[in-house]
């Protein structure tokens, strides 16, 4: 589709018909970091502001939600059309929102305006006001997703992709019957939707939504949008819900002052660097370790019981290496686990008859039914505690290794690409720093289970455990576990 874009400038006309107030605080159309990069619009204080002192109202209609997008399908036959066929989206509070946001870049579009789809909505405005051009990953070129290689956001960024072509072709299924779809959306039309379409829908939405206070949901909140990120020591305002009118304010962080002419920044969230690319496609200037990245696990392709682990096992397959607040490297993974034990050990799978005839596979641990998801604590707590918690150790230690080598190994094509409209030096810079920090902490993470592991082959059970083993190599059956 041809978006139709207006310039930030227009924003605070937008915002004052539609009953934003700004309290001596004003939209600026492009803010400079330090570093010289732009971080685009912002908001600036016109005005000293004492420690929570309000600087922008957004009434609560404002709020771009799910609830948000239901209450317009309720008033508007098109939408709740949409709504409707497309089920699966519209339940989930982001995707709903993504059709909103097609919704009403459809409604702007001139080839729509004959159809009289929606009708005088602030959204549609709202559309226009936002960025058209967002630098997160899902827009990198392919020679800039090379410069990916071995970070954890190549992997995240290949899911997130095929998850947008997924729900992209759900929603072509969905809608392909509904006149007005087939016609503005569906035909081979210069204006047609395409999945560049809602790749923007989704990039606007992370890059803008935030997570309410009091319980008050995932939404977009317009205006409050435009504050910029600042870290946890330098951010200066933050949002709360208004009790008695449900508006959303931003006010002044309870321990500053904000000088006029100073820019209001809030934080986003706690996440890692690579979190940090994925969603706002920046990071921090002053950003100095890479804090958690995500890496993902398999079971070995030798592993006899691999197919029923796999069907079996609920938990996101990886671990997530991250830094504590007394700056300690540590790692968490449910999923490993499932990687540590066998048959001889005392894992089982069975096929057990249902009520209705159907086959179910069940988990078995010594002989007795297993609930999946506590597989970890039932080891944790095993007479062979120490012995499992070594192979963990040792799985994640190899995660961990293979991934830094895929960094070092592709280290001088980062350095030898050059900048051009293929490599745009706005996503060279990010992920070149993104590289140095994810390298950091693997290497970190890797020196912290050096140390796990050491103290574990103290233990008394893994000496007995390997002794036994080495006994057992000496008559032929047994294979001693391996943990150089
Ligand atoms: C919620 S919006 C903030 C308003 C945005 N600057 C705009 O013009 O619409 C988030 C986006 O602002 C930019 N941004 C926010 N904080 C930044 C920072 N500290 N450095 C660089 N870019 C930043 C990034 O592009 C991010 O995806």
């Amino acid at each position: 589709m041809k978006q139709v874009a207006l310039p930030l400038e227009d924003l605070h006309v937008w915002a004052h018909f539609n009953d934003v107030q700004l309290f001596q605080a004003s939209i600026e159309p492009h803010i400079m970091r330090e570093d010289g990069n732009d971080k685009g619009g912002g908001l600036v204080a016109k005005s000293e502001h004492g420690p929570g002192e309000p600087l922008v109202a957004v009434p609560s209609e404002l709020v771009l939600s799910k609830e948000r997008v239901e209450q317009y399908a309720k008033a508007d036959q098109d939408l709740k059309e949409l709504i409707e066929a497309a089920a699966a989206l519209s339940q989930n509070p982001r995707t709903a929102v993504l059709l909103f946001l097609i919704y009403q870049m459809t409604i702007n579009i001139p080839s729509s305006q004959g159809r009289a789809l929606g009708f005088n909505n602030p959204f549609a405005g709202y559309v226009k006001l936002l960025p058209h051009e967002i630098l997160l990953p899902t827009f990198y070129t392919a020679e800039e997703r090379k410069l990916l290689i071995g970070t954890s956001l190549a992997e995240a960024l290949d899911q997130k992709l095929i998850s947008l072509e997924r729900e992209f072709d759900n929603l072509k299924a969905a809608t392909a019957k509904i006149p007005w779809c087939q016609e503005i959306w569906w035909s081979e039309c210069a204006d047609c939707l395409t999945l560049e379409d809602w790749k923007l829908a989704d990039a606007m939405y992370r890059s803008r939504a935030l997570e309410l206070p009091r319980n008050a949901g995932v939404g977009m909140v317009p205006v409050i949008d435009m504050a910029n990120h600042a870290s946890d020591r330098r951010y200066n305002a933050r949002f709360e819900v208004d009790e008695g009118s449900g508006s959303i304010l931003l006010v002044v962080r309870d321990d500053r002052i904000v000088q006029q002419g100073e820019e209001i920044t809030i934080m986003y969230g706690c996440g890692g660097a690579c979190e940090m690319i994925f969603s706002y496609g920046f990071l921090e200037e002053h950003a100095s370790s890479a804090r958690e990245m995500f890496l993902s696990l398999s079971i070995p392709a030798d592993d006899p019981l691999r197919m029923a682990k796999i069907r079996l096992a609920q938990e996101a397959p990886g671990v997530r290496i991250y830094v504590d607040d007394s700056d300690q490297v540590r790692w968490e993974s449910s999923f490993v686990w499932w990687a540590c034990v066998n048959e001889e050990d005392g894992l089982d799978f069975r096929v057990e008859q249902t009520i209705d005839g159907d086959a179910e596979l069940k988990a078995l641990w010594k002989d007795k039914a297993l609930v999946t998801d506590t597989l970890q604590s039932i080891l944790l707590q095993d007479r062979l505690r120490d012995i499992f918690v070594l192979r963990a150790v040792v799985t994640v230690q190899e995660r961990i290794e293979a991934q830094g080598s895929q960094l070092a190994e592709s280290e001088d094509h980062y350095i030898s690409t050059v900048r051009s409209d293929q490599v745009r030096e706005s996503v060279y810079g990010p992920i070149g720093k993104l590289r140095g920090l994810e390298m950091k902490l693997l290497t970190r993470a890797y020196e912290t289970l050096e140390r796990e592991k050491a103290g574990l082959l103290e233990s008394k059970v893994v000496g007995d455990y390997l002794a036994q083993g080495q006994a057992d190599t000496e008559s032929p059956a047994g294979t001693p576990d391996d943990f150089s």
